[in-house]
């Protein structure tokens, strides 16, 4: 065998060798070119992030929804670690909105009702409907109707004893009034606010237990949370402040969520004929952007004796409301 060998030809073991060298030279290259690749995968993710599009019904920093922008991988869908629970007509729409600005919030852009009305599906259904997050991001979600459903705060704690909790809180007669425009542009026909405000008009007895006034009824509802919360846990958004000076409100909530402050004033602009602050430039649009008109509708006149009969109604619960937050929000 090593006879054979030794008999080789000067010329075709140079040949050989030139072989050898060509072959080992096109795999450190194909080498190379794998690693290059990969390379330029990996600084995607990080430069990248957070970018893209949103998926239908989610908000936040977008493009981690399986979009092909190469990130998807890293991120993962995990239950909320902070929640907007209410309260209804109190802004929280806007709140979002205006949160979604921020690269390290991913949130849900429909309304989930898991807490009070699909708990029954579980935790894991709760949590396919969230979007994908990377590490450091917060998810969340918001549904105003938990502030008020007595066993959403139970429900809250049990997933999870560090979670956020966010309401926004406006004036509860300017809301219930607010609220009672939702309920007659989809049920025309209802009574007027005036005579459901009463459980009879001429005692002059409020209707507690009427939806629009009930809701208002905040230390009430607030109590059940602190049951189960501590105060430090639940930020209250101001809600006539979040239209007048939302960069202010959207300050504290960053602060609030840990967040660093992005989202400020250079955001927003007063749009005179919607007659709230808007967007300058939505996550993924380069167009100013308002709500939509559902937000920030007419309301209809009320008798003004109705209304002060309501603010006297309410002048105790907002008193209390206030002591139990530590802030007076000047609902008059
Ligand atoms: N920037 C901006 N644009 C439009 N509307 C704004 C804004 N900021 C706060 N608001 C107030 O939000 C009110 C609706 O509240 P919600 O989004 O919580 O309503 S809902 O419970 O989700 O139906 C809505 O109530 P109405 O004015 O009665 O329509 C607004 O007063």
């Amino acid at each position: 065998m090593s006879a054979t060998l030794i008999r080789i030809p000067h010329a075709d073991a140079r040949g050989l060798l030139h072989r050898l060298l060509l072959v080992s030279s096109a795999g450190v290259l194909c080498v190379s070119l794998v690693y290059f690749l990969l390379g330029c995968c990996d600084s995607d993710v990080s430069e990248n992030a957070p970018g893209g599009s949103s998926g239908p019904g989610t908000t936040g920093t977008p493009g981690l929804d399986g979009d092909g922008a190469g990130r998807e991988w890293t991120a993962s869908r995990r239950l909320p670690q902070a929640l907007i629970i209410g309260v209804k007509k109190g802004g929280t729409r806007a709140l979002l909105e205006f949160l979604r600005l921020h690269p390290d919030v991913r949130a849900l852009g429909s309304e989930p009702h898991f807490f009070d009305r699909h708990y029954a599906r579980g935790l894991g259904w709760y949590r396919s409907l969230m979007p994908k997050a990377l590490d450091g991001q917060i998810v969340m979600e918001k549904t105003p109707r938990y502030f008020v459903a007595a066993e959403t705060p139970a429900r809250i704690h049990s997933m999870s004893r560090e979670i956020k909790l966010i309401v926004v809180v406006r004036d509860p007669v300017t809301r219930a009034i607010s609220d009672y425009t939702q309920i007659i542009s989809k049920t025309p026909d209802i009574p007027s606010f005036e005579s459901l405000t009463f459980k009879n008009r001429t005692s002059g007895q409020i209707d507690s237990q009427w939806s629009p006034i009930w809701i208002g009824l905040y230390a009430k509802h607030l109590e059940r949370w602190l049951a189960y919360f501590p105060l430090s846990q639940i930020h209250f958004v101001h809600g006539e402040r979040l239209i007048s000076d939302p960069a202010g409100e959207l300050g504290r909530v960053q602060d609030f969520l840990g967040l660093q402050r992005i989202i400020t004033d250079k955001h927003f602009y007063f749009n005179k004929t919607k007659g709230f602050p808007c967007l300058k430039k939505p996550e993924g649009s380069s167009k100013p952007h308002c709500l939509g008109k559902t937000k920030g509708r007419a309301h209809p006149k009320i008798d003004p004796e109705v209304i002060q009969r309501l603010r006297d109604f309410y002048y105790p619960h907002n008193l209390k409301f206030y002591q139990l937050v530590g802030q007076d929000f000047g609902w008059q």
